[in-house]
């Protein structure tokens, strides 16, 4: 029996507000799985961002990732800017590369040679082993004088590929490198990184391009290591090296020698001596002992286990840029091209040092002086951290090879140190009337402190 049309409508219009009902829910579901589908893709890149703008080491399958991420780098006007800074602008002029840019001894140099007329393309990868503020004031600067610096890694290749495609460098000045004879405890991984892996990249690179550069690069007084023949000669053993530190350096000498050897690769290593000056590296003695007088707090002056002073050929930062100018200007052309050796290349290894050693606890009497306040000194034995009792250098061949004179005793250097650090941090030395500071902004030029 059919049922009466009111109770057919009613079923009708249930079946109706079901499938409706079927309907809306099938909408939510979609939309709530595209809300979820979105909010994990977000998710996703987020933490793709975080791993890897934050990547902590300096593996080279990450570095293309990161930078294409940061990057400014490619692109027509990122070349561009790199041929303006890359071009020299007097006859005959160097183009340079200079790696470790924004470090102490790089924008130093970089200055330097642009106040010449070189051509000057930094690299810098603004690593936090010190305050990276520091290495950022020194990229402004450099900024200031037409010195582009591009934020990449030795470990890079393609980045180094791309920047001898861009620019027919014919120097390298090859400073970036994990520094610190102590730190090298800690964090022994990263002077391999990049004290080793980072310089065969580069030299991997510089060895296939055309024109291959001439080299000079950093290596370090630790080489001489144990060595106790005094002042310290090219000729002088260095298989004894007492940090890894010093053990990376001398690696770096053996390896030039095997590019030199098979590439023809002109190469030229600078075995600097505790360089020291306005604008350098807070990691160093000189710099945190400023710090902590002033803020009286106390300081570890090292003797060596035979109760003597440790001591230092401190050398002032102008005088090792004059040394690095010197050497580039005397570095012979590489003689390969495309990976093939033509002809032997030169290979050349300078001492760059004062040739005067000071104690530390004189290095402390001068900053106390200078600075107008007493040191809380802690004398003690130096801890087995990979520091030497004392370096001296003989600078005989630098002398001969390229007239390198250092002229600034520690007392004069320091000054121009305190005087660019009150300057810089802002802060007021008790001293200040007495040894004519003065003061110095953040802007003066590295060199130019006086
Ligand atoms: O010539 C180099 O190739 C190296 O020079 C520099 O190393 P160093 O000569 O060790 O300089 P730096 O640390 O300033 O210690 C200075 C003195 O203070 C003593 N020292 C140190 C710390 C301390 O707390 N107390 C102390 O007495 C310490 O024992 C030492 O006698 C560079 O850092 C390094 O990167 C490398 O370039």
């Amino acid at each position: 029996m059919a049922p009466p049309p009111d109770m057919a409508k009613t079923a009708k219009l249930e079946r109706y507000n079901s499938y409706i009902r079927r309907v809306n829910s099938t909408k939510l579901l979609n939309a709530s799985s595209k809300l979820l589908f979105r909010a994990t893709l977000l998710i996703a890149l987020v933490l793709v961002l975080f791993f890897t703008l934050n990547y902590p080491t300096l593996s080279s399958d990450h570095l293309p990732l990161r930078r294409s991420f940061l990057s400014s780098v490619g692109g027509a006007a990122w070349e561009k800017r790199v041929r303006h800074s890359s071009t020299p602008r007097r006859p005959n002029g160097f183009s340079v590369l200079v790696t470790g840019a924004a470090g102490f001894v790089g924008s130093h140099c970089s200055l330097a040679l642009k106040k010449r007329g070189d051509g000057v393309l930094g690299l810098d990868n603004f690593n936090d082993y010190y305050d990276p503020s520091l290495k950022r004031a020194r990229q402004s600067l450099l900024q200031k004088h037409q010195i582009f610096i591009v934020e990449g890694d030795l470990n890079d290749g393609p980045l180094l590929t791309k920047l001898f495609d861009v620019v027919p460098f014919t120097h390298v000045l090859h400073l970036a490198a994990q520094a610190g004879v102590r730190y090298a405890m800690q964090n022994p991984q990263s002077y391999v990184a990049s004290n080793i892996a980072g310089f065969v990249s580069l030299l991997e690179v510089a060895k296939n391009a055309n024109p291959q550069p001439a080299i000079v690069w950093a290596s370090s007084s630790s080489v001489y290591g144990l060595n106790t023949e005094n002042p310290f000669s090219e000729l002088h053993r260095t298989d004894r090296p007492a940090s890894l530190y010093a053990a990376t350096k001398k690696a770096g000498e053996e390896i030039a020698h095997t590019y030199n050897h098979i590439y023809g690769l002109s190469l030229t290593g600078l075995r600097f001596f505790t360089v020291y000056g306005p604008w350098g590296r807070p990691d160093m003695a000189y710099f945190f002992f400023t710090k902590d007088i002033l803020q009286g707090k106390p300081i570890d002056v090292y003797r060596t286990h035979d109760e003597r002073e440790v001591a230092r050929d401190f050398t002032y930062i102008d005088d090792v840029v004059r040394g690095c100018l010197g050497a580039l200007d005397t570095a012979e052309k590489s003689t390969g091209s495309g990976g093939k050796k033509k002809a032997p290349a030169q290979l050349r290894v300078y001492n760059l040092g004062n040739t005067s050693p000071v104690p530390v606890g004189r290095l402390v009497t001068i900053l106390e002086a200078l600075l107008g306040a007493k040191a809380k000194r802690h004398v003690i034995t130096m801890p087995s951290n990979g520091d030497v009792p004392f370096t001296h250098a003989n600078v005989s061949q630098a002398w001969r090879d390229f007239g390198y004179k250092p002229t600034t005793d520690l007392a004069t250097g320091l000054r121009k140190f305190v005087k660019w650090y009150v300057g810089y941090y802002g802060v007021q030395p008790r001293a200040k009337k007495e040894l004519r500071l003065g003061t110095t902004t953040s802007t003066d030029r590295p060199g130019e402190s006086d």
